[in-house]
C-alpha cells in the first residue's frame, strides 16, 4: 500500500496543537512533520487532524428485553466512522449460567463485519466459581481487561451487592477495572409496579420511575464497594448530578474512579419523554433516562474540571416497530438511543463551539482519556509515531442537519432529527484506510481487527500494594488473660 500523507492541517491532541503533515504506511503513523512528500496526499487546509474518537460504550447486535439492538457490527461501526468514531467498545453478555467463553465466541462471530477495530467489555450477569476462574481466562488470553455490572434490570442482567464485591474483588486480583450501570434495580421494579398499577403506562413511565436519586444511590454504593474490594472503578452513562457528586467526592478522597457522561444526557432533556406523540417519546427510552437542564449543566462541569473524563453514547438503537413492544407497558419499551454518527459532531458543535470544551479537551474526552483508562494507549487515541493511524480530520466549517434519511444507522429515527452540527469529518481513517472521503463512504466490511488490552498494571497495583499495608491484623500482646470458660 502506498503512503498517505495529510498535508497542511493542524495537529489538535489531548495537549498539544501545531501545525504538521502525517505520513502513514502500512497503517500506522511514521512521521509527523513540516513539508513531508513521498505518498497520496490528503489536504486537510482549515482542518484538525485528531485522533479518531473511541466510543467505549457500545450495544451492537445486542440480545435484549425479547429483541436484538438493531445496528450491527457493520452498520454499527459505518455509523461511527462515517462520524469521526474509529474504535468501538461493545459489551459480551453471557446469558444465565452460561460460560463466558462460550459467550464471547458469540460475540467473536458478530464482530468479524466490523468496518473498524473494536474492543469487548465482558459483563458478569451471573456469579458462580466458573465465572470466577474463567475471568482469569478472559484477562489472561482473551485480551479483556473491564468488567460490567449492572445494579438495574432486575429478573434479568442484575447481580446483587454479594455478587457485585465477590467479582471487584476478583477483578482487583486479576488487575482488571469493574465497570457499573449504577442503578438500584429493586426501587426501580418497585416504582414501575407502582406506576403500572396506578395507569401510568406511557413512555413518561419510565422517567418517573428512574429518578436521579435511583442513580445516585447506586453509583455511591458501587464506589464504597469498590473501595472495600481494593479496585479502581468506571461508571457508565453517569447522567445526573446526584451520580456526578458521588464520583466527584470520591476522587476528592483519592478513590481511582471514572465516571462517563453520554452525548444524548449532555444535549437532551426530559422533556422527550413528555412529547403528546407516542413514538417520540418511546424512541427516547434508555436508562438512565434523560434529565433537566442542572443536571446537563452538571455534566458539562464535570468534564471542564475533569471530574468526568469521557463522552460515550451507549449506542443502542430499536427501530419504532420495536419500541412499540411497550405500547401500553413503558417497562417493555426496549432501553436504548442511538447515536454513534453523532457523538463527535454534536459534542464539537454543542461543547467546543460554545466554549465549554477546547478542542484539546474534545480530544481527551472523545478518545486520549478512553484510551488511557482502557488500557489501549497509545496504540488507540493518539497522533505520534508508531500509533495505528485511526485519524479525524475534522473541518470546522462543515455542517449539516442531523436526519434520518441521511443518516448509517439502520433504524428509522434519529433522537437528534433536526440538530444542526458543525464541525464534520472531511476524512476519517481507520488503520490508514480512508474510510470516509469528504462525504463519500468508503467502509469495508470485515476491516475491523480486535484489540487486545492488557491487564493494569500501575492503579490496580497502588490499590493493591495500599490495601496490604492496611490490612486486618491481630494486634501482638503480651499478659494475655487466661480464657474465662
Ligand atoms: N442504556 C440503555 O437504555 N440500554 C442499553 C443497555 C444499558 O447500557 O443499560
Ligand atoms: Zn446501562
Ligand atoms: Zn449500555
Amino acid at each position: 500500500m502506498p503512503a498517505t500523507i495529510i498535508k497542511n492541517g493542524t495537529v489538535v491532541t489531548a495537549d498539544l496543537t501545531y501545525k504538521a503533515d502525517v505520513k502513514i504506511e502500512n497503517g500506522v503513523i511514521t512521521e509527523i512533520g513540516p513539508n513531508l512528500s513521498g505518498g497520496d496526499e490528503l489536504d486537510a487546509t482549515g482542518c484538525y487532524v485528531m485522533p479518531g474518537g473511541i466510543d467505549p460504550h457500545v450495544h451492537l447486535e445486542m440480545p435484549f428485553m425479547g429483541t436484538y439492538s438493531a445496528d450491527d457490527f457493520e452498520s454499527g461501526t459505518r455509523a461511527g466512522l462515517a462520524g469521526g468514531t474509529t474504535t468501538v467498545v461493545d459489551f459480551c453478555l453471557p446469558d444465565p449460567g452460561q460460560s463466558l467463553l462460550d459467550a464471547l465466541k458469540r460475540w467473536d462471530n458478530k464482530s468479524t463485519r466490523a468496518n473498524c477495530d473494536y474492543s469487548f467489555h465482558m459483563a458478569i450477569t451471573w456469579w458462580g466459581e466458573q465465572v470466577f476462574n474463567e475471568m482469569e481466562t478472559v484477562v489472561r488470553e482473551k485480551g479483556i481487561n473491564t468488567f460490567k455490572h449492572f445494579m438495574a434490570y432486575k429478573g434479568a442482567l442484575m447481580v446483587n451487592d454479594d455478587e457485585l464485591f465477590a467479582s471487584f474483588q476478583r477483578c482487583a486480583e486479576l488487575g482488571a477495572l469493574p465497570l457499573v450501570h449504577a442503578e438500584n434495580g429493586d426501587v426501580v421494579a418497585s416504582m414501575q409496579a407502582k406506576l403500572l398499577a396506578e395507569g401510568n403506562n406511557g413512555p413518561e413511565g419510565h422517567a418517573y420511575s428512574r429518578p436521579a436519586e435511583v442513580e445516585g444511590e447506586a453509583t455511591n454504593r458501587a464506589i464504597m464497594i469498590a473501595d472495600m474490594a481494593g479496585v479502581p472503578l468506571y461508571v457508565v452513562h453517569t447522567s445526573c448530578e446526584q451520580a456526578h457528586e458521588a464520583i466527584r467526592r470520591a476522587r476528592q478522597a483519592g478513590k481511582r474512579v471514572y465516571g462517563e457522561p453520554l452525548i444524548q444526557h449532555l444535549t437532551l432533556d426530559e422533556s422527550e419523554y413528555f412529547h403528546k406523540d407516542w413514538d417520540h417519546a418511546a424512541r427516547r427510552v434508555m436508562s438512565p433516562p434523560f434529565r433537566n437542564k442542572q443536571h446537563q449543566d452538571s455534566l458539562w462541569a464535570g468534564l471542564q474540571s475533569g471530574s468526568l473524563q469521557v463522552v460515550a453514547t451507549d449506542h443502542c438503537a430499536f427501530t419504532t416497530e420495536q419500541k412499540r413492544y411497550g405500547v401500553g407497558d413503558f417497562t417493555k419499551i426496549p432501553n436504548g438511543t442511538g447515536g454513534l454518527e453523532d457523538r463527535l459532531p454534536m459534542l464539537w458543535t454543542y461543547g467546543v463551539s460554545t466554549g465549554r470544551l477546547t478542542p484539546n479537551e474534545f480530544v481527551a474526552v472523545t478518545s486520549t482519556n478512553i484510551a488511557k483508562i482502557l488500557n489501549m494507549y497509545p496504540k488507540k487515541g493518539a497522533i505520534l509515531v508508531g500509533a495505528d493511524a485511526d485519524i479525524v480530520v475534522l473541518d470546522p466549517e462543515k455542517e449539516k442537519t442531523i436526519s434520518a434519511k441521511t443518516q448509517q444507522s439502520a433504524i428509522d429515527y434519529n433522537v437528534f432529527e433536526g440538530k444542526h452540527v458543525k464541525g464534520l469529518p472531511r476524512f476519517t481513517l481507520s488503520r490508514g484506510k480512508v474510510v470516509v472521503h469528504d462525504g463519500e463512504i468508503r467502509t469495508e466490511e470485515g476491516h475491523g481487527k480486535f484489540v487486545a488490552r492488557e491487564p493494569f498494571q500501575a492503579v490496580n497495583k497502588a490499590l493493591s500494594t495500599w490495601k496490604e499495608l492496611v490490612a486486618p491484623r491481630p494486634v501482638e500482646r503480651t499478659g494475655i488473660p487466661a480464657s474465662g470458660v
